[in-house]
């Protein structure tokens, strides 16, 4: 494809090899500046914030994805077609499905169930299951367990098209044992696999579907630094 698209304006190797991609813009500025030696911004086209720097050396990319599936499916579509990105590490946040998942939680997205329509695109004479990267997901495991306190789990994610729900039906997903709600994984997951690149999903648990519990904003700033720093640790160059 082209470059620039319709929605990035960097150049020809502007972006690392991999990168990071939080829904909010803000959540990349704050990576860029905290973390980022020599940070540059690659894109601001619709304040899509795109960063390019080192983190211990190593070459690394932040930017947003937006919310929701569509704007995921442009952005990962254009770095992984048009801007020879080989890995796309989601660093989100997540409505927890189970008691047992609890506020700051991290979830690795093994899989991403989804009730968009995503994946209609590709004439599948069935259901695709979008899945993550394996060496991305193990070296995200391997990572976790040395962190000292870090609780996570590994599973099925639901990639819902709705945070405001008429119906509430996103629930019913937990009785297939799905542990957490966002709104994005699946349709990278899918750019991911009709390129033949990795890509994982990493959700910091926000807020609790079941017990209604939400984290504030002092808790938040630290339970997103874990999964800032785990991301920015596996991220391959
Ligand atoms: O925190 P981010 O990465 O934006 O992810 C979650 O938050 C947004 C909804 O508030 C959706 O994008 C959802 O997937
Ligand atoms: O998409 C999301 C993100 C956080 N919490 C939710 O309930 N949904």
């Amino acid at each position: 494809m082209n470059i620039p698209t319709p929605h990035i304006e960097a150049k020809k190797g502007d972006f690392a090899k991999t990168v990071l991609m939080p829904g909010d813009p803000l959540r990349a500025r704050f990576i860029a500046e905290h973390y980022l030696e020599d940070a540059v911004l690659v894109n601001s086209v619709r304040q899509m914030s795109g960063y390019t720097g080192t983190y211990k050396g190593k070459r690394v990319s932040v930017m947003a994805s937006g919310m929701g599936m569509p704007s995921m499916g442009i952005y990962s579509y254009e770095l992984f077609n048009g801007y020879d990105v080989e890995n796309i590490i989601r660093i989100g946040t997540a409505g927890a499905l189970r008691e047992d998942l609890h506020l700051r939680d991290l979830v690795f997205g093994i899989g991403a169930c989804t009730n968009s329509n995503f994946a209609a695109q590709y004439q599948l004479p069935g259901s695709f299951a979008p899945t993550a990267s394996f060496p991305l997901l193990r070296k995200a495991v391997e990572a976790a367990e040395k962190r000292e306190g870090l609780h996570y789990m590994v599973g099925n994610l639901l990639s819902s098209d709705t945070f405001y729900s008429d119906s509430n039906l996103d629930v019913n997903w937990r009785k297939m044992g799905v542990l957490a709600v966002e709104m994005e994984a699946a349709a990278l997951y899918m750019n991911a696999a009709r390129t033949g690149k990795q890509a994982l999903a990493i959700c910091t648990i926000s807020d609790s579907i079941v017990t209604g519990e939400a984290t504030n904003s002092a808790e938040r700033e630290k339970s997103f630094r874990d999964m800032m720093e785990l991301a920015l640790e596996i991220a391959p160059e």
